[in-house]
């Protein structure tokens, strides 16, 4: 049984005295890895570790050495990447091709972008005039802000922990990253890439564990720590918030989402069908920045949904290593028992259901997997629990809309924020329409289109901050700014 353990201070440890518990495979619920749970000295080894390196070596390289060092990160996460996918698959279930050509390249590419954009952001400067004639200049720094904790999901575990690090570490902080209970082995693995490009001990720094009462919430309540980022649920940012609180912490939130697709009669039809295909079904509908609720104009209603039916229909149900396959399970036993109260639920509200509302019958061991079927429903109104509430599962509701204000009034009546797509082959429409929904990010003839340099996050309940590019940077550096009287 393959044993997961912390990374702290550049070696992996486990409390002989501390918890464990296990980790299965979505796929047919088999025990894949017994994982450490950190204890509350352990988090507190690790913070320590943490700090101690911003005076060590790490705090003393230029900018140069450190980005130079982070491009090595890639390049080895990218020589090991066979092992990165093995990992990610194992906990996630998640299907090849979206490990090799999605997640896992995006885990390198997180590294290379913020190095060079560390290198690149220039920092303000303002001249000013005084009372004596000789002015002054004024001229930004961007300081490292410390020790950040970094807290983040199970849904596509090493790109949304990574997007993290790497900024985190470009900037000159060291980290303590907690990845899910559902997804330990990644982060894991990362510890090893570290220590073969020579990140000196003690800069990343990984605990295994659960959020309340566990290594979650001990690295948010440490006061110790800097700063917490945080990708997860808006009722666990709540939390992590007020924990947050003690000792004016900064925080940068990416939370949940019930993103609104939009299709109008004049788009592309069949890129339509297979972006709303993908926003609503891909990692089996487990993205913060998929589609739960579908606009579809009424000319071309029918159509649509007769055509994302077949589309849900085909998907190819099976373990990821099999590359045929293109859908794989949610997450947890739990996760399922989750997004099938939902499945029931539409039903009980009325919902007629176009597709799926129940577990596929597969064979062997796969039975005993968490698989659901991708779901498309159709009448129900807005206030339907189906259509207000983040699932988190391969499942949609469409419903038809006349015109342009209606659609974009609908799109908003949410208390999330996140981010929105929007398929139309009008210009003009799609600017206006992008104006209007109040979102972070909106995708126009496309959806999860990804340039690192971008601001990326959520309004509303759907996050705190920005994140992405020079974005990153405001967030991990505390900006000084020098005022010389010349
Ligand atoms: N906006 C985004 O960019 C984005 C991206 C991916 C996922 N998400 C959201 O993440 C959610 C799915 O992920 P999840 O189920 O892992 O979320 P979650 O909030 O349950 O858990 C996220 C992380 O927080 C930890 N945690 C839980 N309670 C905690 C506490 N009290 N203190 C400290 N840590 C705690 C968990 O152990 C885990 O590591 C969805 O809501 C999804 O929309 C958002
Ligand atoms: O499930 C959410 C996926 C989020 C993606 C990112 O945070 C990203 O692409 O940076």
């Amino acid at each position: 049984m393959r044993q997961i353990r912390h990374f702290i201070n550049g070696e992996y440890s486990a409390d002989p005295g501390g918890r464990s518990f296990e980790k299965r495979s979505p796929l047919d619920n088999r025990v894949i890895a017994t994982v450490a749970e950190a204890t509350r000295a352990e988090v507190d080894a690790a913070v320590r570790a943490a700090r101690a390196a911003l005076s060590g070596p790490w705090g003393r390289m230029t900018t140069d050495e450190r980005c130079a060092l982070l491009h090595k990160v890639a390049d080895e996460i990218t020589r090991r990447f066979d092992d990165f996918v093995a990992a990610e698959m194992a906990d996630t279930g998640q299907p090849h091709h979206v490990m090799t050509h999605a997640f896992i390249p995006r885990g390198a590419a997180n590294f290379r972008v913020f190095a060079d954009t560390v290198k690149n952001v220039p920092t303000e400067a303002f001249q000013m005039a005084t009372p004596d004639g000789a002015g002054a200049l004024n001229y930004g720094l961007r300081l490292p802000k410390g020790v950040i904790g970094v807290i983040s999901p199970w849904n596509a575990p090493f790109l949304l922990m990574t997007w993290k690090v790497a900024p985190a570490l470009a900037c000159g902080n060291t980290v303590v990253v907690k990845p899910s209970e559902e997804s330990p082995q990644t982060a894991a693995l990362l510890g090893e890439v570290m220590n073969a490009v020579g990140i000196p001990r003690g800069v990343y720094n990984v605990v295994q564990g659960f959020g309340p009462d566990s290594a979650g919430e001990f690295i948010t309540t440490h006061e110790e720590i800097d700063a917490i980022t945080f990708t997860g649920e808006t009722r666990t940012g709540t939390a992590i918030m007020q924990a947050a609180a003690v000792g004016m912490r900064d925080v940068s939130f990416e939370l949940g989402g019930k993103n609104a697709g939009i299709v109008f009669a004049d788009a592309d039809f069949d890129a339509a069908v297979d972006g709303i295909f993908r926003s609503a079904f891909m990692n089996t509908g487990q993205v913060c920045l998929g589609t739960e609720r579908v606009y579809v104009e009424r000319p071309i209603f029918d159509r649509f949904v007769q055509a994302l039916k077949l589309k849900a229909e085909a998907v190819k149900y099976g373990r990821p290593e099999d590359h045929a396959s293109n859908y794989g399970p949610l997450i947890s036993q739990e996760h399922r028992r989750k997004v099938l109260g939902y499945y029931a639920k539409a039903v009980e509200e009325g919902a007629t259901v176009v597709t799926g509302g129940g577990v596929p019958e597969l064979p062997g061991e796969l039975a005993d997997g968490a698989w659901v079927q991708p779901t498309i429903w159709t009448g129900l109104p807005e206030t339907a629990a189906v259509v207000r509430e983040e699932i988190f599962g391969p499942c949609c509701h469409i419903r038809p809309f006349d015109d342009e204000a209606e659609v974009t009034a609908l799109a908003n009546a949410t208390d999330y924020g996140l981010s929105t797509t929007i398929w139309t082959t009008n210009l003009a429409r799609a600017h206006r329409v992008a104006a209007k929904v109040e979102v972070g990010i909106t995708w126009v003839n496309s959806w999860f289109l990804r340039d690192l340099r971008t601001a990326f996050g959520g309004s509303k309940q759907s996050g705190i901050g920005r994140e992405g590019g020079v974005h990153s940077l405001e967030f991990y550096t505390e900006t000084r700014n020098v005022c010389i009287k010349l």
